[in-house]
């Protein structure tokens, strides 16, 4: 199964690029750029990686990804994790990225845009890797915020595939972003958030019906309510769930707990994705084979699972047809 679940092609939809930051590329740009870690060793962040909920991991990711500074620091994330995922098998990555984070920080929009988008041509041309644009919004921030980062992206919003909603989830419900995520339709891009990671079912609905979302990353709480599932099966929106950050974050205790094979029981469209691999033990093969532990899952839910990701990939018709041919003959 080792063998077969690392040859597979596999796709990832859900993966925050500023999560990727492994404590070895940290520190190298820590030192690149002179600033002070509150860690004195890679072993010592490690070590700090444990969490209690999201925003107990969301103080250490905003705390890490200040290193970022310049559009090299940006490339170099971003090639970082690319070769890496490459060397498990990953042939597809929808990467969600965060410019508020970086804009409030002094980091220019131009800075995180070139760089990404530079090791984003790059692994399109030399690693056989496509990379899709998640622009997310961060939504335990103000949504007038939000909008005017939105419109000062107009030179790129050619290059994004969608714009996205992260962060915080408690008290802050899709509906605070209604008129950018209106703006971001009218614009004509394309829309995904983040809803029923810790949020509850109806936040589902509301990033549905309120922001028009074309998937649900997450969404393990849709099991709260029969209507909700009944929902996302009749519609077969697609749930991008990442069970190690769910473990990682206390959203389920166990990993054999998890609602994965009660979600695919369903009938619902699920798929598998790593989410801040850096922290959260491991990048996407790491989740294929704790799932195969937990679950017994055989070849063939782990093929419908990327043949589900593949379906919903921001990428071109031919590049889709392509990867469909490489997992059937995987
Ligand atoms: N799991 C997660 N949930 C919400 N926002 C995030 N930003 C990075 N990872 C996240
Ligand atoms: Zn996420």
């Amino acid at each position: 199964m080792l063998e077969f679940l690392r040859r597979l092609p596999k796709v990832e939809l859900h993966l925050h690029i500023e999560g990727s930051l492994e404590p070895e590329l940290m520190f190298e740009l820590a030192s690149r750029n002179c600033i002070e870690l509150p860690y004195a060793t890679v072993e010592e962040a490690k070590a700090a990686y444990e969490f209690d909920d999201l925003q107990g991991f969301l103080n250490l990711y905003y705390q890490g990804m200040n290193v970022l500074r310049t559009e090299q620091d940006f490339y170099d994330l971003a090639m970082d994790y690319f070769k890496r995922a490459r060397e498990e098998g990953v042939v597809h990555i929808d990467m969600h990225f965060d410019p508020q984070a970086h804009i409030q920080r002094g980091v220019s929009l131009d800075v995180v845009m070139s760089g990404l988008l530079s090791a984003k041509h790059d692994a399109e041309t030399s690693l056989d890797l496509s990379v899709g644009m998640i622009m997310a919004f961060l939504r335990d921030r103000p949504a007038e915020e939000a909008l005017q980062v939105l419109e000062q992206a107009a030179p790129y919003w050619k290059s994004l595939d969608a714009i996205g909603l992260d962060s915080a989830e408690h008290n802050n419900p899709p509906i605070k972003f209604q008129a950018v995520f209106a703006r971001a339709k009218e614009i004509g891009l394309v829309r995904v958030a983040h809803a029923g990671e810790e949020g509850p079912a109806d936040y589902i609905v509301q990033a549905l019906d309120v922001l028009d979302v074309q998937r649900i990353d997450h969404g393990v709480r849709c099991l709260e309510s029969e209507r909700v599932v009944q929902r996302l099966r009749d519609e077969q929106i697609v749930l991008t769930v990442c069970p190690l950050s769910n473990v990682s974050l206390k959203v389920v205790d166990q990993l054999r707990f998890h609602p994965l094979p009660k979600l695919l029981e369903e009938g619902l469209k699920v798929t598998i994705s790593s989410d801040d691999p850096a922290y959260f033990g491991g990048g996407l093969l790491t989740n294929h084979i704790a799932c195969a532990e937990a679950f017994g899952w055989g070849a063939d839910v782990f093929r419908l699972l990327n043949l589900n990701a593949i379906e919903e990939a921001f990428t071109s018709d031919e590049r889709r047809k392509e990867l469909i041919q490489r997992l059937e003959k995987a």
